[in-house]
């Protein structure tokens, strides 16, 4: 359940993960692109998880369909905007988007640059609108390698003042943590909050890498750290929180059940472990699911659901004042 006097945060949701179908059937139509399906009823099981993928590369084979209808910038500026009407729609206080603009420029080879200054218009456009609190995060996706990921970061730092993290995601297994020393050393030194996708696909060690080589301050969801105790000790110890995903973990085949997910002993554990989508339209979830059906499933108790609730604010990333005022804002 759902505390109503702390502000609901989603600190892991990937805004070109929440391609609404209605919008990518218009999108398709506007820039006459061919789609394998013609109405939202059929259109679905393509841009949608209907049963469980059997690994992670295969689940996100559902995101290519939305990012291929992104024709031109006005598009992707869309779609940013979409995404924070649907955070608010969720409830949501406080929501850190994050997008890959490489991957969203590749299908009609749009200036990578200008996807970066497109969606921080867009959502720009919707935190006016709607009075969402959103930050954002910059992607580079592992999946098509060291220069496509320096092409994302070098269209990132040139939007510095729009962005304020960099991760890592994509096919954690095909393209090691360690193949992006430099990318990261980059982020760090432009100022760059951190956030990496780790032991979502491979095991503890990408943990390990993720926080010693690549700086990261906190982990998307690191489920494996299940698998080391002394990885968990540190993560509790460091602080370093964990952007859980339950729907998304079981639709990936990371976790073969609910009720074997680890966010519980991540909290008994004290590491700041947190409830988050991932990609809500792709995954058919919202928040409220997270929170009201999945995470009773995976054994958590409604004091675990508040603690969980309450970290999303502790680990966001933002300032200790702007953390005050967020839950001042909340609390009322
Ligand atoms: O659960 C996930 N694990 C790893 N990578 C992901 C996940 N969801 C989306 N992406 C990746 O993030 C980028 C788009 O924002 C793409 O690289 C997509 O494959
Ligand atoms: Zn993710």
């Amino acid at each position: 359940m759902i505390d109503p006097k702390l502000p609901l945060t989603d600190i892991h949701r990937h805004l070109d993960g929440n391609i609404r179908a209605q919008t990518i059937l218009d999108l398709g139509r506007q820039h006459n692109l061919a789609l394998p399906a013609e109405t939202l009823d059929a259109l679905r099981p393509h841009v949608q998880v209907t049963a469980n993928e059997p690994d992670l590369v295969s689940f996100l084979q559902k995101l290519d369909w939305g990012v291929k209808m992104l024709g031109d910038l006005d598009a992707c500026r869309r779609i940013a905007l979409e995404n924070v009407e649907d955070a608010a729609r969720a409830g949501i206080h406080y929501a850190e988007l994050r997008f890959s603009p490489g991957y969203m420029a590749m299908t009609h080879q749009l200036p990578i640059a200008g996807v970066v200054e497109a969606v921080i218009d867009g959502v720009r456009a919707g935190i006016q609108q709607y009075g969402v609190d959103v930050r954002l995060t910059g992607i580079m996706s592992r999946t098509f390698g060291e220069e496509a990921c320096l092409r994302e970061l070098e269209a990132l730092l040139a939007h510095r003042e729009g962005i304020t993290a960099v991760d890592l995601a994509g096919d954690e297994l095909g393209f090691p943590g360690s193949e992006f020393l430099s990318h990261f050393n980059r982020a760090r030194d432009a100022g760059f909050r951190i956030t990496v996708h780790a032991g979502e696909a491979a095991g503890p060690e990408s943990i390990w890498q993720a926080i010693r080589e690549l700086g990261a301050e906190r982990i998307g969801h690191g489920v494996k750290a299940i698998e080391d105790r002394a990885l968990m000790d540190f993560l509790a110890e460091q602080r370093i929180g964990i952007e859980s995903c339950l729907t998304s973990n079981i639709q990936t085949s990371t976790v073969s059940s609910l009720s074997s997910h680890p966010l519980k002993t991540f909290l008994q554990h004290g590491i700041l472990a947190t409830i988050n989508t991932d990609d809500p339209a792709v995954q058919g979830v919202e928040l409220a699911h997270e929170y009201e059906v999945a995470a009773p499933q995976a054994g958590l108790t409604a004091e675990e659901m508040r603690q969980a609730q309450d970290n999303g604010v502790t680990i966001a990333f933002l300032s200790n004042a702007e953390k005050a005022a967020l839950r001042a804002r909340v609390a009322g």
